[in-house]
């Protein structure tokens, strides 16, 4: 069985963080094992507090899991602090991890902050460069390329931008107000536009989680990057199209909606 290591933060809630990030990769059909980066007590309304772990500890856990069942991929979430950031970088690098997917974590579906100022700073040079593949949203994606981004051709500028700065494929999510959830995959010097159909749920906890872990997913089983997006995004709409609603504010997904089928079953290439 093929395993992906989400580094992540949990979200008590369990829609998104490492909570999705696990369940997302046990319906696409490899192991998850993870490195906690910090706890938020969190649910669909907001994040009520956060605790970081120490950045010795998040070295120890990443030790224990590259030494042990070494992953095929990588996803990184949210991480808060620049000194974790650094302990990532320094971790991934001594391991040479591969198929490494890096959602840039910045504010939450409920509209909480996630990532201190200074460490977007790290996160931009110390873990971009490392990326296989960055996971921007708009907003995001604003802030990492510094323009504004309000149309189609500007959400091909600014990948472009990210892409060649930081030597990385980018996947822009234009789900957030530029279109109907059409991403944007710019990769040297080239885009690929991956369409979606918006499903009208407003229950969208935890969306950029549950793509970045459905991307490393399908990486680890061996797929190519298009391939592993185009199947991330059907994954996606089906946990999203499967219409859970709970909670009191921005629910969570089903991300088991079909957990008997192929996205488990299916021979691997
Ligand atoms: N209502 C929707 N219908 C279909 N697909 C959607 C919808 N909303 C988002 N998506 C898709 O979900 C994926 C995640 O995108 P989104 O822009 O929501 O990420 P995000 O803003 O990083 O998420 P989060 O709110 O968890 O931080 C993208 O592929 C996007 O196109
Ligand atoms: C722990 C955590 N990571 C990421 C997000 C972004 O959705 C969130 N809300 N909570």
């Amino acid at each position: 069985m093929r395993t992906a290591l989400t580094i992540a933060g949990s979200d008590s809630g369990g829609g998104a963080g490492i909570q999705a990030d696990i369940k997302t990769m046990i319906t696409n059909g490899v192991f998850a094992t993870c490195a906690i980066t910090a706890l938020t007590a969190q649910n669909t309304l907001g994040v009520t507090g956060i605790m970081d772990v120490d950045d010795e500890f998040l070295g120890k856990e990443l030790d224990a899991v590259f030494t042990d069942i070494y992953p095929d991929a990588v996803k990184i979430g949210m991480v808060s602090s620049s000194a974790l950031i650094k302990k990532i970088a320094e971790k991934l690098t001594f391991y040479k991890a591969k198929n490494i997917v890096v959602d840039p974590v910045m504010v939450a579906t409920s509209g909480s902050k996630l990532i201190s100022d200074d460490a977007i700073e790290t996160l931009k040079n110390n873990l971009f460069s490392l990326a296989t593949v960055l996971t921007p949203n708009i907003p995001e994606a604003e802030v990492i390329s510094e323009m504004k981004i309000t149309n189609e051709d500007e959400m091909i500028e600014a990948s472009k931008i990210i892409s060649e700065k930081y030597n990385c494929a980018v996947l822009l999510k234009g789900g957030h107000k530029v279109n109907d959830a059409n991403d944007l995959l710019y990769r040297n010097g080239s885009y690929k536009w991956f369409y979606g159909k918006r499903i009208d749920n407003p229950n969208t906890h935890g969306t950029g989680c549950t793509l970045s872990s459905a991307i490393a997913s399908n990486l680890a089983k061996g797929y190519d990057l298009d391939t592993s997006v185009s199947r991330s995004k059907e994954y996606i709409s089906g946990a999203l199209g499967a219409m859970l609603d709970l909670g009191k504010g921005s629910g969570p997904m089903n991300h088991g909606f079909d957990i008997s089928s192929d996205y488990v079953l299916e021979k691997e290439n």
